[in-house]
């Protein structure tokens, strides 16, 4: 297994800088998963690390040994296109023992490919054409084409796309099974923050071109360094609202009362600021007040409004409410007995909430 290195990789198409100065160790065995918005350079940066683009500055490494100038097709690298198809006039035997002409015997390929299809459940798709496969198959086809090859570092790209349901469920675990039964280093790219939650070992969140936070997926969720980060994990969706900082004093809109912060937040950050809170934030005040945890706490921050939809599934209950022209979504516990139409006070500890400036930059409150 190889370590994979970026040092300051620069990569430009007509004068616009897709990739700014990307620097990024991803460790020998590792599953990486690198997340961002769509054009923000993931795929570029795939194709960089695997030798179809050249970088204008910087450099690739695997295992310490710079590959800048070695070519793709000698690079100890295989990659899973986003639209990675099987050859129509093939079936999935032959189109996997064609990219294996001359790298090794025959004997050697065959015993590859059928530890490859046992492994991802197509044993009994081999000798067929891919005319005949359902699309979750089509899509392990694809990821067999790449295991037979056995390369120490594998690139994905955009994996799961296109796929739903039971068979993307069924894809993902594929995924981390040949992961572990057959190691490797590998870097998986996606814009969906749940997909990279649930896969990741790490996860580096790209934005417009750069690598804004690298983590394990615990980092990124409960400390994003910035607002686009803590935008790009959850769901549902982190709640953002506008606020004011004065002199360690914290108004929210659309909540109650302000809160006084640590005296540690000095003027520094007076001002404007973003307010971000987790569905998984909030709890509810009850009515008599006194004796909830929240409401008897003053580091808490409260929003009075009314539910407009509540829905109990997975063991919680997935609510909304409205309070002063703000919707909040919140995931409380199933038996909240929270209905539609009630008027509701709910409170979000400050440990709950990330603050951020004015750019989107996290503000360090002490707790
Ligand atoms: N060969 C190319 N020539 C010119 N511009 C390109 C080329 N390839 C990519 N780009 C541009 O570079 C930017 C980054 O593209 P890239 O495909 O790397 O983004 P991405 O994050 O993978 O997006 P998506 O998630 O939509 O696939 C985009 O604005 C894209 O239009």
């Amino acid at each position: 297994m190889l370590a994979v290195q970026l040092v300051d990789i620069e990569k430009r198409y007509h004068d616009r800088d897709v990739l700014q100065s990307i620097c990024l160790h991803v460790e020998a065995g590792e599953y990486m998963v690198l997340l961002g918005e769509s054009g923000c350079g993931k795929t570029t940066m795939l194709r960089t690390i695997a030798g179809l683009e050249s970088a204008d500055g910087g450099r690739v490494e695997f295992g310490g040994v710079d590959v800048s100038r070695i070519a793709a097709r000698k690079r100890d690298v295989s990659m899973l296109f986003q639209r990675d198809a099987l050859y129509p006039h093939m079936t999935l035997r032959q189109t996997m023992a064609f990219p294996m002409k001359g790298l090794v015997s025959d004997s050697e390929t065959q015993q590859r490919i059928e530890r490859a299809a046992k492994l991802l459940g197509l044993d009994a798709m081999l000798d067929r054409h891919p005319e005949h496969f359902s699309g979750g198959e089509l899509r392990r086809g694809g990821l067999a084409k790449m295991v037979v090859r056995q390369a120490s570092i594998r690139l994905l790209d955009e994996p799961l796309s296109a796929l739903d349901g039971p068979v993307r469920h069924q894809f993902q675990q594929d995924l981390q099974r040949w992961h572990r039964e057959i190691p490797g280093t590998t870097i998986h790219v996606t814009h969906d923050g749940d997909e990279a939650m649930r896969m990741a070992d790490r996860v580096a969140v790209m934005h417009q071109g750069q690598i804004v936070q690298v983590g394990t997926p615990e980092e990124i969720f409960h400390h994003p360094c910035c607002l686009s980060v803590a935008k790009s994990i959850g769901s549902p969706p982190i709640n953002v609202l506008g606020g004011e900082l004065r002199q360690g004093e914290l108004r929210v809109h659309a909540s109650d009362d302000p809160i006084e912060l640590n005296p540690a937040v000095g003027p520094r950050h007076d001002g404007h600021v973003f307010v971000a809170i987790r569905p998984e934030g909030f709890g509810i005040v009850a009515s008599s007040g006194a004796n909830d945890a929240i409401a008897s706490t003053t580091s808490a921050i409260r929003f009075s409004g009314v539910c407009r939809s509540s829905l109990v599934y997975g063991g919680q209950c997935h609510a909304s409410f409205e309070t002063q022209n703000e919707i909040l979504d919140a995931t409380l516990p199933a038996d909240c007995g929270v209905q539609r139409g009630d008027p509701v006070t709910i409170a979000a500890m400050l440990a709950d909430v990330h603050l951020f400036d004015g750019e989107g930059k996290r503000i360090e409150v002490a707790r």
